[in-house]
């Protein structure tokens, strides 16, 4: 049975890889959910036997009746905020001040919710809100609907990361059709729908809004040399990584960036409300460190509203 177990849950997360992240199911979904139950009738017989990355945990409705508080064990900072070329300018001569050859790195600033996520031996134990920074919301039940989420990485690894989590706009409009058609409020944007359904208790509501995830920080120890390596590290431990991002020299290839995201906002399938720039060597990112409340390695550029 063990076996049998082992050999459904890697086949039924293979199906929905390929159905959720690669969008290409090479399987019909009466012969998903054939398996599904096969494996949920196991499951139940043999609950000792559930494995960490069953697909069933990904499902099961689970009625919370609250969210618990969760420490941080590493303060989830944020970032500074600039508005305008010129502040830009005057953050980054504040580098080069103490870096004379600096390598930035630019990501999109996806506009969700700041999620962080636990694993053990790459399991993921919990799932949390970044609150003040030092204190937020368990909602593990809930990011475990997330499909993207990976619930078991492809490493062993003790690791924590930071990332956002996100309802994309097709999504967004589907649920407001569905709300309208309910004589629901409909939610104002992207991410007050992603904010809402994460504070949800009903877990299956999470599960059919369709949330999904990019990762961009390392919180625990960094095992990489740069902020790319740390992405590049992601993507093969099994998380969704932002693709849109660009190295930068200077100031005019830090705007050359903001122009081109400020021209592909639009065509994206999620919201952004900015540009993360960020020095891309993790050491050099040490010897800048931090101010009171925010790195001085990283800036976030904000749209005009
Ligand atoms: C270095 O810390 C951060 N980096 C980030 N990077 C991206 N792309 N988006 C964010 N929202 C973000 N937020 C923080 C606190």
């Amino acid at each position: 049975i063990e076996s049998r177990i082992k050999e459904l849950t890697e086949l039924l997360n293979k199906y929905a890889y390929e159905y959720y992240t690669l969008d290409r199911p090479s399987v019909e979904d009466d012969e998903y959910d054939r398996l599904y139950h096969e494996l949920v009738a196991l499951e139940s017989d043999n609950p000792q036997l559930i494995r960490a990355d069953s697909p069933t945990h990904r499902t099961g409705d689970v009625i919370l009746d609250g969210f618990e508080k969760f420490r941080h064990p590493y303060n989830l900072y944020s970032l500074g905020d600039v508005f305008s070329r010129e502040e830009l300018a005057v953050w980054e001569e504040r580098v080069r001040k103490d870096i004379p050859n600096p390598e930035y790195i630019c990501e999109l600033k996806i506009d969700g919710l700041s999620l962080s996520l636990y694993y053990e031996e790459g399991i993921l134990v919990t799932a949390a809100t970044r609150g003040d920074g030092l204190v937020g919301e368990n909602i593990t039940e809930n990011v475990k609907r997330i499909k993207d989420v990976p619930l078991q990485l492809s490493e062993p690894i003790d690791i924590v990361v930071r990332g956002e989590a996100y309802l994309p706009r097709t999504n967004f409009s589907k649920l407001n059709a569905e709300r309208e058609l309910e004589g629901l409020a409909a939610f104002a944007n992207p991410r007050n729908a992603a904010a809402g359904t994460l504070r949800q208790l009903d877990t299956k509501v999470v599960a059919k809004r369709g949330l999904a995830t990019f990762l961009y920080q390392e919180a625990s120890d960094a095992t990489n040399d740069t902020q790319e390596e740390v992405l590049e590290y992601f993507v093969r431990l099994g998380f969704q990584v932002n693709p849109v991002r660009k190295f930068a020299r200077n100031m005019d290839e830090i705007w050359e960036f903001i122009e081109q995201a400020t021209l592909l906002r639009d065509e994206l399938a999620y919201d952004i409300d900015g540009v993360v720039v960020k020095v891309n060597n993790l050491a050099q990112q040490e010897e800048l460190g931090f101010t009171v409340k925010a790195p001085r390695w990283a800036i976030a550029y904000k749209f005009p509203a």
